[in-house]
């Protein structure tokens, strides 16, 4: 059972990683490359992800589900988006409906 923190020292493992030697590491590798190649990059995983949510094996979705978050952060590491600024947004909408939101923005409010 995961209490938040994996994701966390990922973020972290990928900050320090970002000034490694291309050759070593593949954050540096895709960072060196840009954040153009970053989002790609994250698109791809992404659809492996969607591709296992619809066949329905979960083993399969838990690990392209992995992937995609790995990418994701990496690519906002690329735009200088940290886990903090994700987590801030998230915060702020903590305790309110999706529903109730979107109700919200469609009235202007
Ligand atoms: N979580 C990950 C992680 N998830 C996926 N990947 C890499 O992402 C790459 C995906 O590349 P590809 O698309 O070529 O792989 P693929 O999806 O199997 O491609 P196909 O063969 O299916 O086309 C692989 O090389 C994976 O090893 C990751 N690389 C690193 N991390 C984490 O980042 C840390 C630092 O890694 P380095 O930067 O490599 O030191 C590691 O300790 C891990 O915690």
């Amino acid at each position: 059972m995961s209490d938040g923190s994996t994701i966390a020292r990922l973020s972290e493992r990928i900050a320090e990683r970002a000034g490694a030697d291309p050759e070593s590491s593949w954050t540096a590798k895709l960072l060196a490359r840009g954040p153009e190649k970053c989002a790609e990059k994250f698109g791809e995983e992404s659809v492996e992800a969607i591709i296992e949510a619809v066949r329905g094996d979960r083993e399969k979705l838990a690990s392209e589900a992995a992937d995609a978050i790995y990418h994701l952060l990496v690519m906002c590491r690329a735009r200088d988006v940290s886990l903090a600024d994700i987590e801030a947004v998230l915060e702020a909408r903590e305790g309110r409906s999706g529903i109730d939101e979107k109700a919200a923005r469609q009235s202007g409010g």
